[in-house]
């Protein structure tokens, strides 16, 4: 296995079978910004409600051979095991990202267990020999990390702007990132005090580039 972060954002994904399986896919698609069709003859309610919403496409078919064609990305979930194996076949064959659901065998990529907050994205996967202990693990996390780290995402992206500008070469900025970032600073953004934690950051970067300073004259 080697890990990729996808960006998906409008890129036509296509999943075969509407069943829960599927449904659990699709939410994985759109909060990746995907654009979602779903191919199957009948889907479940929660799936139908994503139709009526307008954030999925539905086609009331079974699959047949090219139905892949044109998506970036298949996954294949329908209750019948010869029409996924048949998709998946085609759509590797095209050079697609394919995703067979109780096949790892068959896919060129498998679903792991997910944590979003905010840009965070922290993914579990047991290469597809334990999902209930990637269930386990993602639960265990969540406790860990807190919703402020989306936030506190964005302050830093802000404050790392401002390095790059002050700090001119790559050394330096990661020289200040590595002692700059420390538990004093993220215990105050667990305890939710993100404003005093961004200004002892600015502090410590303003230290940093009056040193880098001194030491070029
Ligand atoms: C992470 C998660 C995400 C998601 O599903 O989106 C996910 N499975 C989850 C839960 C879960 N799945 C199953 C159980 C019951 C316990 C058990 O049977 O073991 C539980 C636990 C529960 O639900 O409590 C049954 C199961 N799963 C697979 C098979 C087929 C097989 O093993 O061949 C069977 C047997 C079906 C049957 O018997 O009919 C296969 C896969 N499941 C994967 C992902 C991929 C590998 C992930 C990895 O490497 O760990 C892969 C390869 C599919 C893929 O790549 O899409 C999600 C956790 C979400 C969360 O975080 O809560
Ligand atoms: N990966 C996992 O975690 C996991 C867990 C449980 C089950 N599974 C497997 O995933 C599959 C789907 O599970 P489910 O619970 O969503 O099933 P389900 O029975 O609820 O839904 C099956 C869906 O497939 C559609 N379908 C059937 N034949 C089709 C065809 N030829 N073309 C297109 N669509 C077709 C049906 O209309 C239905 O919407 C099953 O094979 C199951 O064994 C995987």
């Amino acid at each position: 296995m080697y890990p990729i972060n996808l960006l998906l954002d409008n890129c036509p994904c296509l999943i075969i079978g509407g069943g829960n399986v599927a449904f659990q896919k699709a939410k994985g698609l759109l909060a990746a910004n995907a654009v979602v069709t779903v191919l199957a003859p009948e889907i479940c309610p929660q799936l139908q409600n994503l139709v009526q919403a307008g954030q999925i496409i539905w086609q009331q078919r079974p699959y047949t051979p090219g139905a892949e064609a044109g998506y970036t990305l298949l996954l294949c979930c329908a209750g019948d095991s010869t029409a996924n194996a048949a998709a998946a076949k085609a759509a590797l064959a095209r050079g697609q990202l394919v995703n067979v659901c109780d096949k790892p065998e068959e896919s060129n990529w498998t679903t792991p267990s997910v944590i979003r907050r905010g840009p965070l994205l922290c993914t579990i996967s047991t290469n597809g020999q334990a999902p209930a202990f990637s269930r386990w693990l993602r639960l265990h996390w969540e406790e860990k990390l807190t919703p402020a780290y989306g936030e506190w995402i964005e302050r830093l992206a802000a404050i790392r702007a401002e390095a790059q500008s002050s700090l001119t070469s790559s050394q330096a900025r990661q020289a200040f990132w590595r002692q700059a970032l420390t538990d004093d600073i993220m215990a105050l953004v667990a305890e939710g005090d993100q404003a005093a934690a961004e200004a002892l950051l600015r502090q410590k970067l303003q230290h940093f580039c009056e040193e880098v300073q001194h030491e070029n004259h």
